[in-house]
């Protein structure tokens, strides 16, 4: 699954949420604990990458998106924006 189809899941959680949904909880639960994943799954990330093997940091990688997702999606911002900063940088002359 792509970063795109992955939001527009998520999306469609907070719009229209889900009894059994983890996103759908977190998102309920707000913008606090949202962050507080965020900085958890970004320490496991920092774990696997010292100490763990490779599908073991891809898998760490991929809580890190996912939660990074639910955080664009809480606040109404989109990955097209991420991308379009990425974009920006990428065209700004280098000296
Ligand atoms: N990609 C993910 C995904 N990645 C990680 N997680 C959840 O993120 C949590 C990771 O937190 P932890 O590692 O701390 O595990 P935990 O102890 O269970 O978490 P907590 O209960 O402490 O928050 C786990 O519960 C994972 O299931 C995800 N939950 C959902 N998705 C996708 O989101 C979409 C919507 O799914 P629902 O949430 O089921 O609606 C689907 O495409 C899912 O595949």
């Amino acid at each position: 699954m792509n970063v795109r189809e992955l939001y527009a899941i998520i999306c469609e959680r907070r719009d229209h949420p889900l009894p059994d949904s983890y996103t759908a909880k977190l998102l309920a639960q707000g913008e606090d604990e949202i962050l507080k994943k965020i900085g958890e799954e970004a320490v496991e990330v920092i774990l696997a990458g010292k100490a763990q093997g490779d599908q073991r940091l891809i898998e760490e990688i991929a809580d890190l998106t996912y939660h990074t997702l639910v955080l664009l999606a809480s606040r109404g911002l989109t990955p097209e924006q991420i991308a379009d900063e990425l974009e920006k940088r990428h065209r700004k002359p280098r000296g």
